[in-house]
Formats: structure tokens, sequence, C-alpha cells
């Protein structure tokens, strides 16, 4: 077997102090090998980015650790630059992460400049390579991001993020802020960027049709502890907690599942929801027979 590029063990984060510290992510572990992608699924409010961002070194965990190529990451300020290039972020909108002030070059170019490996003219043919990679125009680089489209905004913090060379690549929700045609350009951006620079990616995303195009695995989290995980194909399709039948049946038909009663119920009662509530909102709105309609197995 490959030894895992990132292995989360154990991991815990805590937020506020004193009387007011409260976990939002316990016990959470998961291997990710070189070149495969875990999807990190879950309600608002569950974890998902508590996790991401404690890998990125945004969030400090409390408990357990995080090994990257073999190494425990240690806190952001004391990370070595191979463990602060080799992990990098894609966010929500790519708008706000990128300098509304500097050209396209400028951003692209910056990251490179900071790392100070290349010289003017071998930085300026690798700006080029980075917009090739991400499929967009040259000619774009000397405009400034308020001229591009929300898909080709996106395509540009994908490039910045590739610029550092990463062997993993964390995309928080990287898709939600695109129209549906974008979505599915930039997802089939990043998989060719997957196979084309052996890229991990952890992708957290509430939507299942990306999770099911994109992941290898997937990990479902529910109020910071992760219930199920494992090959899209078994999660997905065979679905063994409740909460991630709850969630797949909410992502088929939204509506149908809030309105059902029994989870209602459940839901006011403040869970947990009971495989029989959730046998009758998965009847209702019949995703029992569309889940397995669509097992690939
Ligand atoms: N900096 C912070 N300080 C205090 N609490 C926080 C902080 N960041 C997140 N939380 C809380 O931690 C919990 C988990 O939040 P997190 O953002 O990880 O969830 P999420 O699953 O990514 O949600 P969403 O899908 O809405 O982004 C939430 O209850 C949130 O309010």
């Amino acid at each position: 077997m490959t030894a895992p590029l990132l292995s989360i063990q154990n991991l815990g984060v805590a937020y506020g102090s004193g009387r007011d510290r409260r976990f939002v992510l316990r016990g959470a572990g998961f291997d990710l090998a070189p070149g495969q992608v875990m999807a990190i699924v879950g309600e608002s409010g569950s974890g998902k980015s508590t996790l991401v961002r404690a890998v990125a070194g945004l969030a400090t965990p409390a408990e357990g650790r995080i090994m990257f190529e073999g190494v425990a990451l240690p806190p952001l300020g004391k990370r070595s630059k191979a463990m602060l290039h080799g992990i990098q972020m894609v966010f929500q909108d790519p708008g706000a992460s990128l300098n509304p002030r500097q050209s396209i070059r400028t951003v692209l170019e910056e990251p490179l400049i900071v790392v100070g490996r290349l010289d003017g003219a071998a930085r300026r043919r690798r700006v080029e390579e980075l917009m090739d990679l991400v499929h967009l125009d040259r000619r774009l680089l000397d405009l400034r991001p308020s001229a591009l489209s929300g898909g080709q905004k996106q395509r540009v913090a994908i490039a910045r993020a590739l610029s550092m060379e990463p062997r993993l690549l964390i995309a928080d929700e990287a898709l939600s802020a695109l129209d549906f045609a974008n979505q599915d350009k930039v997802s089939a951006l990043l998989l060719e960027l997957k196979d084309r620079l052996n890229l991990a990616m952890l992708f957290v995303s509430h939507d299942m049709r990306s999770v099911r195009r994109m992941a290898d695995h997937v990990c479902v989290i529910e109020g910071g502890q992760v219930v199920e995980q494992g090959p899209v194909a078994e999660v997905l399709y065979h679905p063994k907690s409740a909460y991630t039948q709850l969630l797949l049946a909410a992502a088929l038909n939204p509506a149908a599942a809030l309105a059902d009663p029994r989870l209602s119920a459940a839901l006011e009662a403040g869970g947990p929801i009971t495989d029989e509530a959730l046998a009758g909102v998965m009847d209702i709105i019949g995703a029992n027979a569309l889940m397995q309609e669509q097992s690939p197995s």
C-alpha cells in the first residue's frame, strides 16, 4: 500500500477559552494517499472547515496530530517551507481571495518572487505555464480580477495555489459560488490536475453531485465527529450511518425530506434521528430506490 501523504489522527479542535471553551471537532482521523481526493461532507456547522483549516495551519489542534509526508505538522509559524508549499488552499469566493488592485500577472508572480527560486525571465515563463495549466488565455494576464468571470477567477486562484507545486490542495467549497456550468468545468479541471500532477485533495462540499464526480473517498462529519468514511462507492451508494442517509436524502430532494413530519419532529427534539424516522423519509422521497438504481456496483 502507498504510504499516506496525509494522516489525520484523533484530531480535536476547540474554540473559546475558560468556561466557553468548546470542542467543535473531536476524534477525527483518516489517511489520504498521494493523488487521491477525499470529500469532506456534513451539514452546515458540522466542522468540515475546521478540519481542513487545521490541516492548513489556520486552526490549532487541541488534541491529536496531523502527519504530512511522514512528519507531524507543527503550528503554522513553525512549518518548514516544504510543508507550507506542499499544502495549498482554494476558498469559496474567488473574488475575495484575489487582490482587486493587482493584475492577474502580479497575482501569479508574487508568490514566485517570495519563494525566490526563479529569475525574472523564468518567472514570466512559469506564470504563462500556470495560465496554460488552468486553461486560461494568456491575454488575461494584464487584466484585473474584476474583468474576469467567477469561473475564470477561481481558475486564477487554483493557478496561484499550483505555483507552489503543492502535493495537497484543499478546496473548501471551491465550487459553490459558481454557476452550474462553471461548477462542471472547474471540477473537470481539478480532476485533470489531480491526474496530471498526482495532486491529492481535501474537497469540502455540500453538493453530492460534485462529491460523486470528484472524490475517491468520503468522510462524513456530524456535530464534530466523523460518523462514516470510506470509498465513494460504499459511503454514497450503501451508506451505513443514519446521518449519511439523511444527508443524501436531503441532497436528492431537500424540500420533501424537510417537510416530512417524522424528520422535523426528530430535528425539533434535537435528534438523534432514529433509523425508523429516516427510513420513512427515505421511502417518501424515493431515495432508497434512487440510490440502488445509481449504485455503480
Ligand atoms: N473561529 C471560531 N471561533 C469560534 N467558533 C467557531 C470558529 N470557527 C468556527 N466555529 C464554530 O465551529 C463549528 C464548526 O464550524 P465549521 O466552519 O468548521 O463548520 P462547517 O461544517 O465548515 O460549516 P459550513 O458548511 O457552514 O461552512 C460551528 O459551530 C462554528 O460556529
